[in-house]
């Protein structure tokens, strides 16, 4: 039988920006079922390749495929539609309710409505938010806002792009096993874009690595951990393993 294609797959790819690289001719397939972190300095290109498996932005060169299917040929709006997404800079739309953003996906996919409270009980937030507007709400309530509509939209592909940048701490790791969780329960491809290597460690089966719009680092977790990973990845893994053995050096 022939292996199914990638959910994913990037060939070549690369994405110039005034004649510079901000991704530079990446290969990475990235099989169905599987949870990817993306990882790397500020600037290494991670966003802009993200946006590329959505249409959100076009390649220079190259391709993107999503189930074996190059994405230049496909509607981007059926595109995004395949897809759920929380992006840093894809918000909420401010003239519309809590719940009218959470139900959009589904809306425009001509799905049944979702229940809108266990969305919102899922990412933490009480039953009545469904009526407020997005600018009553803290930024963090946003980001939780806007993942309960990237899950809900019900597509077999997750993009996240930071989702958890303006949570706190332990709303942050609690999403992050609730997303982890759904990934699992539901059979999703879900890419998470993140500056913490400890959380990409802890959530992720693969941790793929950019520096300069490269992927200079593609390994799992337990590989990264014990230093097989290449430079880039040892020098992002040191940081979260120091603090660990700062804290415990504390605790005695
Ligand atoms: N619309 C744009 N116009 C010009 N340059 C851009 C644009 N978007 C991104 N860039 C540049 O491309 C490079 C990669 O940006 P990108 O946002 O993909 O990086 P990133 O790794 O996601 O960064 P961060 O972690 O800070 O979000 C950067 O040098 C950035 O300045």
């Amino acid at each position: 039988m022939a292996e199914a294609a990638p959910a994913l797959s990037y060939e070549a790819v690369s994405r110039l920006y005034g004649g510079a690289a901000a991704v530079d001719a990446v290969t990475l397939a990235i099989p169905a079922g599987q949870f990817v972190a993306l990882v790397g300095t500020s600037g290494s290109g991670k966003s802009t390749l993200l946006r590329m498996a959505n249409r959100l932005e076009a390649p220079d060169g190259g391709r993107v495929l999503r189930d074996g299917v190059d994405i230049a040929g496909r509607d981007p709006v059926e595109v995004r539609r395949a897809t759920g997404y929380s992006f840093q800079n894809v918000g909420l739309f401010p003239h519309m309710t809590v719940a009218e953003n959470i139900r959009l996906p589904a809306r425009l996919a001509g799905r049944p409505p979702l229940d809108v409270a266990a969305a919102l009980e899922r990412v933490g937030l009480p039953a009545d938010y469904a009526t407020r507007m997005p600018a009553q709400l803290s930024g963090g309530e946003q980001a939780r806002v806007g993942i309960a509509r990237a899950l809900g939209s019900e597509a077999k592909l997750l993009l996240m792009d930071e989702p958890f940048g303006a949570l706190d701490p332990v709303t942050r790791d609690r999403l992050g096993r609730t997303v982890r969780d759904l990934h699992d329960r539901l059979g999703l491809t879900t890419i998470l874009v993140t500056h913490d290597m400890a959380e990409a460690l802890l959530l992720a089966d693969r941790v793929v690595v950019m520096a300069g719009g490269r992927v200079v680092g593609d390994a799992s977790p337990r590989e990264m951990l014990a230093g097989e990973a290449g430079a880039e990845a040892a020098a992002l893994v040191a940081v979260p393993k120091e603090q660990a053995e700062r804290l415990r050096a504390i605790g005695g």
